[in-house]
């Protein structure tokens, strides 16, 4: 079974740099993962993603120099079981709030005694059809769990969260945190509850991530020890960039359009 590089990179520190991929499609997947990205999200929260469609970016992802990172809309063990069966090796679960639901993730990703894992690779993709050796066995080893933190009750918990056996990293989530607090993603108290959070996870020896779509915060989280750091999403820059080509040459190159940010 491969080496889960992402994996390893994050355990031991190493800074990688991510991006989302939220349209769902192989063909952007298979264009986006020739372009130098450490991992990529494909995103079943927010995106128009199902299993099948999934599967499909896994397969064109497969061999590339990256680490798809899969993201259900929700934790629920029949979610994660499937995921990890298409292939999924690195999944990003949102909106874990306790150590509990932390812990219940871990089961999720591992086969008994250790876990609650459904048998069934044999006959799916993760162990290509049953051609990779042992997969059973190894399996846990290369799988990496992320959990994300994104809400005020989450932070309460958050060492107990990161301290979690088997959690593989901890992912902030800016957006519905600051949602959740009640303020503006720049403001004070949400950048202070989100740079005392990373501070929080890697004290508890765990690597921490986040997602902005501003370089001047992404590189304050770096700053502050944040190592795996999704810093776009395929939609917006796919987007800018198209109006600022079409604003070169039409209107005078009136000011692109420009992404309102949270
Ligand atoms: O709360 C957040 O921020 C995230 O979890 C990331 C968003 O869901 C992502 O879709 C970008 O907005």
């Amino acid at each position: 079974m491969s080496e889960n590089k992402f994996k390893t990179a994050i355990g031991s520190g190493q800074q990688q740099i991510g991006l989302w991929l939220s349209t769902g499609e192989a063909v952007v997947a298979d264009i986006v993962g020739r372009t130098g990205f450490d991992w990529l999200v494909i995103d079943g929260e927010h995106g128009p993603n199902d299993l099948r469609s999934i599967m499909r970016q896994l397969q064109v992802l497969d061999g590339l120099p990256v680490e798809p990172v899969v993201r259900p809309p929700v934790g629920s063990k029949w979610m994660i079981k499937q995921l990890l069966d298409i292939g999924a090796r690195t999944l990003l679960i949102p909106m874990v709030n306790t150590p509990e639901e932390a812990a219940e993730c871990v089961r999720s990703v591992r086969y008994p005694p250790n876990g609650d894992r459904g048998m069934g690779a044999i006959v799916a993709r993760a162990s290509r059809y049953g051609t990779v050796s042992d997969y059973a066995a190894q399996a846990s080893d290369e799988i990496c769990l992320l959990v994300q933190v994104e809400t005020k009750e989450a932070l309460e918990n958050l060492e107990a969260i990161a301290k979690t056996d088997g959690v593989d990293g901890v992912f902030i989530g800016p957006a519905d945190l600051s949602a959740d607090i009640g303020k503006p993603l720049k403001s004070d108290e949400v950048l202070s509850a989100i740079d005392q959070a990373i501070e929080t996870i890697v004290a508890a020896g765990k690597p921490a991530g986040i997602l902005t779509f501003d370089e001047e915060l992404n590189r304050r989280f770096i700053a502050r020890g944040a190592s795996f750091v999704a810093v776009g999403a395929d939609v917006t820059v796919l987007l800018t960039t198209l109006a600022s080509l079409s604003g070169r040459y039409k209107n005078g190159g009136a000011e692109p359009m420009k992404v309102t940010s949270y």
